[in-house]
């Protein structure tokens, strides 16, 4: 089974990039998070609302472990998915694992300008939003650093530059 989780902090483009290496593979292409909002029939942010934060961690953890994958996928994850029980572990004992490592001030601008709710954000904006950001990134990272392979620059950020680090991993 092929199948690569990308997995970095909420809007660093795991979706946006998911469906774009999908396709340079010839690879399905599954995101959790939307997976989730179909499981729950629910907007994230309303589950949020409705259950609370850590009832959506477990729903999600489930999800990741209990999805049928097909032979061959990339896989995008929620921002906090790998933070959480020992989901990190098992993507990596499951598949290949990206983490796509920007900064904090490429996050907030990504954030502001997002139309997607994150919940976890609770509106935050500007100066409060990127010292957010930086906190829970330190917070965050120990457990993104633990992936197969880190694209950090903005060169590292292709679908093909994410194709030639994973074959050099082979
Ligand atoms: N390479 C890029 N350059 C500029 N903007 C981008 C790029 N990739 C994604 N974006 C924008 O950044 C925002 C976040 O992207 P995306 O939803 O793919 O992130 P994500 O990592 O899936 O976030 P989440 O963890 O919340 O699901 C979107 O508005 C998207 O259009
Ligand atoms: O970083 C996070 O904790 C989250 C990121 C999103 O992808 C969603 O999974 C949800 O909004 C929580
Ligand atoms: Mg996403």
């Amino acid at each position: 089974m092929s199948l690569i989780f990308l997995v970095g902090f909420m809007g660093c483009g795991k979706t946006t990039m998911g469906r774009k290496l999908s396709a340079a593979l010839g690879y399905e292409f599954i995101d959790l998070d939307h997976k989730f909002e179909e499981q729950a029939g629910m907007r994230i942010a309303e589950y949020f609302t409705e259950h609370g934060e850590d009832a959506f961690r477990q729903m999600e953890s489930n999800i990741l472990k209990e999805t049928q994958y097909p032979e061959k996928a990339v896989v995008s994850t929620g921002g906090g998915l790998p933070c959480f029980f020992d989901n990190m572990d098992w993507m990596n004992a499951n598949g290949q694992t990206v983490y796509m490592k920007l900064t904090p001030k490429m996050l907030a601008s990504r954030l502001e300008n997002a139309k997607t709710p994150r919940p976890v954000l609770q509106g935050k904006k500007g100066q409060e939003l990127v010292e957010f950001i930086e906190t829970k990134l330190a917070e965050r990272e120990p457990h993104y650093g633990k992936a197969a392979v880190v694209a950090e620059s903005f060169a590292d950020l292709t679908p093909e530059n994410i194709m030639y680090l994973l074959s050099t991993r082979q």
